[in-house]
């Protein structure tokens, strides 16, 4: 992962948001860009698994030195229906910035309100009252950076560079885009998707003028 990171500052990325204390660690050591920190642990009790519960914000406080760590700050109930308050003050207490990852425009301006200092679109399309979606969640990013001063992040479904561009039109702060750039195996789909429906579409003639 830190030779992604070195990739993708290369390449120009602002920033680096990445999973688990060991990845940060690498990443930090490779890297000077700021790092959003946040580990994915699944609970039996709750739906929620970034940045879940107040062990893992701790986690990360005492193992990196991430300039921001993000949690789902969903309405869901946390594991061990933890406030998300608390894990809000903890980040505070140790002096760094905190990342609302939400759904929707009701949990981005509670979040707004609860004092998170970065609110994101991630969660849109992942919660149960959110539909499913295949590009990243406009309309959410358009609201939102309306009804909160608070910055808004553009995460999520990302697979084109214009899409980051509209993000900046909507009033976004910055976008975070995971597997367009860090999984090649969501890249390599893309395309043979692309010629598996161009195929269909032609049942097959294409094979027989070739
Ligand atoms: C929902 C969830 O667990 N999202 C995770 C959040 O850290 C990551 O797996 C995503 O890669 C990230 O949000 C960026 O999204 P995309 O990879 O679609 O550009």
């Amino acid at each position: 992962m830190s030779r992604m990171a070195l990739a993708a500052k290369q390449g120009g990325a602002a920033g680096i948001r990445a999973n688990g204390v060991e990845d940060i660690q690498a990443i930090q050591k490779t890297v000077d860009l700021p790092v959003i920190g946040i580990i994915k642990r699944d609970y039996e009790d709750s739906d929620i698994y970034i940045t879940a519960t107040i062990k893992e914000v701790k986690e990360l406080l005492d193992g990196t030195t991430a300039e921001i760590i993000a949690t789902d700050a969903t309405r869901r109930v946390r594991p061990y229906r933890e406030d998300v308050g608390e894990l809000l003050n903890m980040i505070h207490g140790a002096g760094r910035l905190a990342m609302a990852d939400i759904s929707n425009l009701d949990e981005g301006i509670a979040a707004s309100r609860l004092g998170f200092d970065i609110i994101s679109t991630t969660m849109s399309g992942y919660t149960p009252y959110t539909p499913p979606i295949d590009q990243p969640d406009f309309d959410l990013v358009k609201e939102l950076s309306k009804r909160v001063s608070t910055p808004v992040i553009m995460e999520g479904h990302t697979t084109e560079p214009g899409q980051v561009v509209q993000a900046f039109q909507l009033g976004a702060f910055a976008a975070v885009v995971g597997g367009a750039i860090t999984r090649p195996q969501q890249i390599t789909a893309r395309f043979t998707k692309a010629v598996d429906e161009y195929r269909r579409g032609n049942d097959g003639k294409e094979d027989a003028d070739a």
